[in-house]
């Protein structure tokens, strides 16, 4: 597979001719060559979407029509969603239950902002000057640069190409360097659908060399970034440079809190997908286990039991319940932080190692792994890990548990588990998190915001909200009767 940068309607190779090779991270077989960009790539892609704002044709495109051709995408997606599917497990190695969820969630995301795009018709709002109209109306931004990460390449896209487009505005995305395939494919349905030359534009490469260019041009408006917190701290300095709008989407430190009156099995089930689902390597994971302490030993048992079981594997066979982390580099990270754990002095009581399955060798697999006597001053309880490993810490009153689990940078997400609704309302309102689930861990949808508080960044995709992050407001004021101020005389 060959996989070309998009620019100004055009497949392109990279300006200086360099690629990469895309690996497969079940067994490290090369799965495409992709072109990697450089600098000179980004710029022109920039420049093409630069002019194709400026031009207006898409911007002015009536707002109905825009939202049709973003339904068309949707289409595309649902109509090709194995294909996809395939693509996205080849490349991240996560089961293929899970890229076809990815799928059918993305298709809808496409549905969703399509329909969005006709209904903000602006405001009239009761102007206090006599003889005037006073409206505000929404206009797209301009130019927006899109980044995202390798852990899901095509939704991450998704939550921001639709919004976008659907807006409006013009484009250059750079996916993942590791994880471009279902980027550049949704590209080829761009492409048979029809925009405007320059609308949409897809450069791939490092982020240093072509992620770097989006955020600091000043040709760019609007930079939206999903990845990791020191990036977003080093994209948010580069769009310092024309003070473009930003968004962004971070990391997360996740608290799931389970209550001794929560229902037994209902909780272990879900704090088990909560962290090892994907392998861990989720923003919103469920990586922070806070139990109450009467419940601690019996939960730690289940856990552990229902853990140990879990099927590694390759992600495009029957059972396999857990993929590889998606690098050799990635897996050394999460390593580390195990080793960390020990040397502070929390407890392994699962996992901690590679798996010894001869079938695994080649795959950057690493088991699903278990801390007990975790406290909040550990690394490992602080930092973000995005791997299989967690934290479990106890709590003895309710206060305890919400202090705990607001004792982060992040605030990205966060359960609680209790079937005493109004204690676990409480606990919900007090959690400083863009997410708060009540019995139940990881659902998201077109229709909610997605986003988060402190350190795990600010902006919000999906919903309403969604939509109005890629506008800018405009109050537009007439005067009906038109008279001289005399201010002056
Ligand atoms: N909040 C969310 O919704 C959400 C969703 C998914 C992932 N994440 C976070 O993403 C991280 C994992 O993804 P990752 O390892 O790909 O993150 P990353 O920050 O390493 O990379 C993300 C993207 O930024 C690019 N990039 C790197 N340096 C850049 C620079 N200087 N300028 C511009 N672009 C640059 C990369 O090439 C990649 O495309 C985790 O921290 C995870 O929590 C957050
Ligand atoms: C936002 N989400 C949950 C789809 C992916 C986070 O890594």
């Amino acid at each position: 597979m060959q996989l070309s940068m998009y620019i100004n309607g055009a497949w392109v190779e990279a300006s200086n001719h360099a690629t990469r090779t895309i690996i497969n991270p079940f067994d490290q077989s090369q799965v495409a060559t992709a072109a990697e960009g450089s600098k000179m790539d980004s710029d022109k892609a920039i420049a093409a979407a630069r002019k194709a704002f400026d031009d207006g044709e898409w911007a002015n495109t009536p707002a109905n029509e825009r939202g049709e051709k973003v339904r068309l995408i949707g289409e595309k997606v649902k109509e090709h969603a194995e294909e996809l599917a395939r693509l996205e497990t080849l490349d991240t190695g996560k089961t293929i239950e899970e890229s076809r969820a990815d799928m059918a969630d993305i298709a809808n995301v496409f549905f969703y902002f399509a329909g969005l795009a006709d209904k903000d018709g602006g405001e009239l709002i009761p102007s206090p000057i006599p003889n005037s109209i006073s409206k505000v109306v929404r206009e797209p931004i301009g130019v927006c640069s899109l980044i995202t990460p390798w852990n899901y390449p095509l939704l991450q896209a998704a939550w921001k190409l639709a919004p976008a487009l659907a807006a409006g505005n013009t484009l250059v995305i750079k996916p993942s360097e590791i994880t471009p395939l279902t980027t550049v494919k949704i590209f080829e349905f761009f492409d048979e659908i029809g925009f405007p030359k320059g609308v949409v534009n897809l450069v791939l490469g490092n982020g240093k060399d072509v992620g770097a260019p989006l955020a600091e041009s000043t040709d760019v408006d609007l930079v939206s970034f999903t990845g990791g917190i020191e990036t977003g701290k080093t994209i948010m300095q580069a769009a310092s440079s024309n003070v473009k709008k930003i968004a962004l989407e971070l990391g997360g430190k996740n608290p799931n809190i389970i209550f001794a009156d929560s229902d037994f099995d209902t909780a272990v089930d879900q704090a088990l997908n909560a962290v090892f689902f994907h392998a861990g390597q989720v923003c919103s994971a469920g990586s922070r286990l806070l139990v109450e302490a009467s419940l601690h030993d019996k939960f730690v048992t289940a856990l552990v039991e229902r853990a140990k079981n879990i099927k590694l594997g390759n992600g495009f066979d029957e059972g396999t319940q857990s993929g590889p982390l998606i690098s050799a580099e990635h897996r050394a990270k999460v390593e580390s932080y195990i080793a960390i754990g020990k040397q502070e002095g929390a407890t392994v009581v699962l996992g901690g190692k590679r798996p010894d399955d001869p079938a695994l060798q080649d795959g950057f697999f690493l088991e699903p792994t278990i801390f007990t006597g975790c406290t909040n001053d550990m690394r490992i309880v602080q930092e973000e890990i995005f791997g299989p490993v967690l934290t479990i810490e106890t709590f003895e009153t309710t206060e305890e548990a919400i202090v705990k689990a607001n004792d982060t940078i992040y605030g990205l997400a966060g359960a609680v588990f209790s079937t005493n609704i109004e204690k676990a309302e409480f606990v919900a309102s007090r959690l400083r998190m863009g997410t708060v689930w009540i019995n139940d861990f990881h659902p998201y949808f077109a229709q909610a915001p997605w986003g988060g508080y402190k350190q795990s960044g600010f902006g919000r995709e999906l919903g309403k909200i969604g939509l109005e992050e890629y506008t800018e407001v405009k109050h537009i004021f007439r005067n009906t009767n038109p008279q001289p101020v005399g201010w002056f005389g």
